[in-house]
């Protein structure tokens, strides 16, 4: 049975990053998707725009939405301080395999939960079976598609709080243009647009923050 693209990038990972290292497991990841085999992480430029955002709002609680590979799942990890947890949601079972294997390896498994199914499932699910009470940080990268329906559920949910950031990838390429007229029309968020590339490519692309004003 050949290998899946997800599993060569987690074996080169394996094979020639430093186990315990987040750094070197972001860093490896990049090099793999740059020079072999392209794939959907988010990537180096955006992932200084990422950091940026994780390390100003300085996340208690975070959650991601589109595990995938686990790259940006380590890459906001690595930033959180003593007790702070991310939360991230993979629907795709086989994403989610290899992501668990790329988190323990980083060595940041004891600040991240895995969650495996639809975001529409689990966000309703956060505060009792997940014991969350209000969000500070959520990167939205699952599909595009659902960026807007799950803002909207996130603040049905009172997952929300004054000041709680969002982080959307890909607002420009695939793009989710429903997600950037919902929020920068809505009175509820204040919002800021990045301007970037698509990861490992000379494609425009970019990423919107939206703050929630309450
Ligand atoms: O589709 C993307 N991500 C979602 C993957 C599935 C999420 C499953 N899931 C997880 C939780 N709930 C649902 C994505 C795509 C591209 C891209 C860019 C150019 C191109 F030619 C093809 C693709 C670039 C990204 O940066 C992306 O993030
Ligand atoms: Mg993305």
């Amino acid at each position: 049975m050949n290998q899946s693209k997800e599993q060569r990038i987690l074996n080169f990972v394996l094979q020639n990053a430093v186990r315990g290292d987040p750094c070197s497991v972001v860093d490896t990841i990049d090099k793999y998707c740059s020079q072999k085999e392209w794939a959907m992480n988010v990537g180096n430029e955006k992932g200084e725009i990422l950091d940026k955002t994780v390390e100003e709002v300085n996340p208690s609680v975070a959650l991601e939405l589109g595990t995938y590979c686990g790259y940006s799942a380590v890459r906001i990890s690595r930033l959180l301080k003593a007790g702070a947890r991310l939360l991230t949601v993979e629907f795709n079972p086989e994403f989610a395999a290899i992501a668990k294997q790329m988190i323990e390896f980083a060595g940041v498994q004891d600040k991240v939960k895995l969650l495996e199914g639809p975001s529409e499932e689990i966000i309703p699910q956060l505060k009792k079976k997940y014991e969350v009470d209000t969000l500070d940080f959520v990167f939205l990268d699952h599909w595009k598609d659902r960026y807007r329906p799950d803002t909207i559920l996130l603040q049905e949910c009172n997952l929300l709080r004054k000041g709680s950031v969002l982080l959307a990838d890909n607002v420009i390429f695939p793009g989710a243009p429903d997600f950037l007229d919902y929020v920068r029309k809505s009175p509820h968020f204040q919002c800021t647009y990045y301007p970037s590339h698509l990861e490992y490519m000379q494609v425009e692309d970019a990423m919107e923050k939206a703050v929630f004003l309450g």
